[in-house]
């Protein structure tokens, strides 16, 4: 490098330095200095404004604010930001003038405009034991109230109307003196930040279909029953203001990693978070609109927003975000699948840690923060208080981390803001500043600003109706929105997922049997079924599955049966008939027919439609029998493939759909059948639990003696390991098969069940789908011929599997003769 060039960097590094150093000591005696002071003004606010000249002291805050927001931010200017601009807020609520918020949200001439003005209304805000009820007067609120609802009282609408009108008259405040009511919104449809003029179309999703049950989605409908009762004497304007639902998030933020889940803004404490912003913004001197900030809204429910250029297009929700006082909020979600599998919670326990039992609750025991400080302080043993400190400090770093992850677009973040009841509590707000760590001005705003946020749209609505927003316009603009990006979301980019297992890996979900089927295809060439009676919506569904708008193909179609109702169905489910993919043939004997294409190599798999199942088996046994394809002692069976969510790998079964009651030979026979269907599936030694109601030989209980011989004639085997009896528990579950000392080698783990008779294998198969959330797929076997038989009760995915099953076994088999020859 040239010397001269070199010498100049080192000499503006050192210049660079004596700043830096000489900025950081400045820093430090700016913010050591400017906490004092701070300390000192919160001091007399406590004493009484009367002993401050709250003017003066305003303007100098003021002063302060205006010129540290221009500075380049650094740590210690942030600090003392964040602490003016609380202390400003602070002395503005201790101040003489009324009603500070609603001020700075309507902004100086409106808010001067309501307070000339004698616009009278009604606040309403139901809670969960309580309506939250309170009268304004212009700007000023006059009188507030909250209505508790007795332990044992009916809680509903009409009760809740009544109970507000009551006390109204008790107070002496007739309806009639409104002009308006504004309302809690609840869980409307998704829409846009706002005030809205309340409508019907409100009440109908409020209560035909809410985005969940929430006591606040009975504002609205309080609102209009309370404006019918005063309607006599005046129409009321009825406003709703950024009810839990307004939905601005950014498309980057509705991605999550799992395709089908797409986020949307609902679910968070837009009242307060967009009044904290504005008045904060306005604290700032600032238009709104140009302030991005972070507001975290603590109280019962946590929700944490992210404001750009006016909206919120980021956002930790109320529900999966972050734990708060009842809600655990999210967690490690391998460590929750793990649990529901090992039985540790229930799908139920998990929505009730998620919405009522989580968080500080669970953690301490308590939902009340308040009460928890209250234990600390008196009570407390030393290794609670251990306990207590760990819960902060835990709390602190969510709250914090949160709101750190709010900035992560790059975003020039101006301003974080804190409100609710846990911002009420210094030492938490201490220790989430010390996880914010002067990144960013963090100020503290304790309490509430939703009857504040309400009450100013009602307000506005009142002075400037054109700023009142049209529910249903909105409501269905974003829908079609949302709905072009979910249409981005959903673009496929690769033509179908496959996951590639390694070559003679273990299938061990119905997934894995269908990308499987699709590479055999890939890797020979689709093979053509025969839909037996097409006329078939289960049939048809599938076949259209099978060869999805041509990008994953399985398998070519000819339909047999009646041309007219085959091409009515078709039309129906959208399947085109191109005479490549899919061919009708008319046919009124469409069995005959299919065997005939069989024979003739035209088709290669049956597939059954509409016609009896006894029918298409007949005429398949006999084509196989006069071909030489059923050999003697070979039965067709029916073997289920099922994919159960707390199992970790397929279980097989047989046989709960054809042979009614077999005899030992037959069923032996069957589990031969099982064995070639499992080996497919590429499980070596499969483990085969031939089941009874014991697993101990008992001379009272047939089929106990009947699998001990069945279990003996495999003994010999090596591709397979036979055992039996065994009750379904010692099969199917480790524990138990340890607690009842079981000493075989299956031990919890079989791959395959072989069943007494039909009516428990197919008990066994409608447990496991209606009950366990399991899908299944299904086969038979005529010999080595795989035959593809659904159920209408089957799931489309289920009855894919099927076909893909029947598809793989129909190659594998193929080239296992060629090989072999
Ligand atoms: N001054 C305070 N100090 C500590 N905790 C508080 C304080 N005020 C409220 N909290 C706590 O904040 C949490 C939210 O309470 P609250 O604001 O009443 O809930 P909601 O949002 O349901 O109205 C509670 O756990 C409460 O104990
Ligand atoms: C979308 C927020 C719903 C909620 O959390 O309400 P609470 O704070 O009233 O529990």
């Amino acid at each position: 490098m040239n010397a001269n060039l070199r010498n100049k960097i080192i000499e503006a590094v050192a210049e660079i330095g004596k700043i830096n150093v000489s900025m950081s000591a400045f820093e430090r005696d700016l913010t050591v200095t400017s906490e004092a002071w701070l300390a000192d003004l919160s001091e007399q606010i406590k004493q009484g404004m009367e002993t401050l000249d709250a003017r003066i002291m305003q303007s100098d805050l003021s002063a302060v604010i205006e010129v540290l927001i221009k500075s380049p931010p650094s740590p210690g200017i942030n600090t003392i930001v964040g602490n003016a601009l609380s202390m400003m807020l602070e002395m503005e609520r201790a101040g003489q003038k009324k009603s500070p918020a609603i001020r700075r949200l309507l902004g100086p001439s409106l808010a001067q405009e309501a307070q000339q003005g004698d616009i009278r209304f009604l606040l309403l805000n139901p809670g969960t034991v309580s309506t939250r009820i309170a009268v304004y007067q212009g700007l000023e609120q006059v009188h507030r109230f909250e209505i508790h609802l007795l332990p044992d009282e009916d809680d509903s609408i009409d009760h809740r109307i009544k109970a507000v009108a009551a006390h109204l008259d008790r107070a002496g405040i007739p309806l009639g003196s409104f002009d308006g009511i504004a309302c809690q919104g609840g869980f409307l449809k998704p829409i846009p930040s706002g005030t809205y003029r309340v409508v019907p179309e409100m009440v109908r999703d409020l209560v035909e279909a809410p985005l969940r049950s929430h006591a606040s989605n009975m504002g609205i409908p309080m609102g209009m029953e309370l404006a019918r009762m005063a309607g006599s004497q005046k129409d009321l304007l009825l406003t709703t203001t950024d009810p839990f639902v307004c939905d601005e998030l950014d498309l980057v933020d509705r991605v999550t990693g799992f395709v089908k889940i797409k986020r949307n803004g609902a679910g968070a404490h837009y009242l307060s978070h967009k009044a904290v912003w504005r008045i904060v913004a306005s604290l700032m001197n600032q238009a709104p609109e140009h302030v991005n900030a972070v507001t975290a809204h603590l109280g019962g429910g946590t929700s944490l927003a992210a404001h750009r250029r006016g909206q919120v297009t980021m956002l930790i929700d109320a529900y999966s975000g972050l734990p708060s006082t009842s809600r655990s909020g999210a967690i490690d979600i391998d460590r929750v699948v793990k649990s529901i599998k090992s039985k540790e919670l229930s799908i139920r326990d998990l929505e009730q840690i998620l919405d009522s039992r989580g968080g500080l609750l669970s953690l301490v025991g308590t939902n009340d923060f308040y009460a928890m400080i209250g234990f600390l302080r008196q009570g407390a043993t030393p290794v609670q208080r251990k306990k207590i400190e760990l819960v902060q400090n835990f709390m602190a770093r969510k709250i914090a981390g949160g709101m750190l992850k709010l900035t992560a677009d790059g975003a020039d973040v101006r301003v974080m803001a804190i409100t609710g009841g846990l911002a009420s509590n210094p030492d938490m707000m201490h220790r989430v500043k010390q996880n914010i760590a002067g990144r960013y001005p963090v100020v503290v705003m304790p309490g509430y600003f939703e009857h504040d946020a309400l009450a100013a749209g009602q307000i506005r609505g009142y002075y400037a109706p054109e700023s009142l927003k049209d529910y249903e316009t909105e409501r269905d603009a974003l829908k079609k929105r949302r709905h072009d990006e979910d249409t981005l979301i959903d673009t496929p980019v690769f033509k179908r997922e496959i996951r590639f297992k390694k070559k003679g890996a273990p299938l061990t979900t119905l997934d894995d049997i269908i990308d499987a089927a699709y590479l055999t295809v890939e890797a020979n060439y689709a093979p053509t079924i025969a839909i037996v009676g097409a006329s078939n919506e289960e049939a048809i569904q599938a076949a259209k599955k099978a060869n999805e708008e041509g990008q994953f193909r399985i398998s070519k179609f000819v339909l047999l049966g009646d041309f007219q109702e085959i091409s009515q169905m078709a039309y129906e489910y959208d399947l085109v008939i191109d005479n490549d993919n899919y061919t009708i043939i008319d046919t009124e004997t469409p069995v005959e027919e299919a065997v005939s294409l069989l024979d003739q190599g035209k088709v290669d798999i049956l597939m059954k439609g509409s016609i009896h199942t006894e029918d298409l088996l007949r005429g398949v046994f006999k084509y196989l029998k006069s071909s030489g394809l059923l050999q003697k002692g070979q039965v067709m069976s029916h073997t289920a493939i099922v994919d159960i969510p707390t199992r970790n790998k397929l279980l097989a079964f047989s046989d709960g759909a054809l042979n009614t009651y077999p005899d030992e030979q037959k069923r032996m026979a069957i589990l031969e059948n099982a064995l070639k269907v499992v080996h497919n599936l590429n499980i070596k030694v499969p483990k085969v639990a031939v089941i009874s109601a014991v697993e101990n030989v008992n001379r009272s209980v047939d089929s106990s003696m009947e699998a001990e011989r069945i279990a003996a004639r495999f003994a010999d085997r090596d591709d397979c390991i036979v055992e039996g009896p065994l009750s379904l528990d010692v099969a199917m579950d480790v524990g138990i098969a340890e607690e009842k000392h079981y000493t075989g080698r299956i031990r919890g783990n079989a791959d395959v069940l072989i069943l007494p008779d039909i009516d428990s294998g197919n008990i066994l198969w409608k447990t496991l789908t209606t009950q366990s959330g399991a899908a299944l797929a299904g086969v038979i076997l005529c010999g080595d011929m795989p035959l593809i038989l659904t159920s209408r009760g089957d799931s489309i995915r289920s009855k894919l599997a099927s076909l893909s099953l029947a598809v793989k076994f129909y190659f594998d088999l193929k080239n296992q003769s060629r090989e072999s020859s």
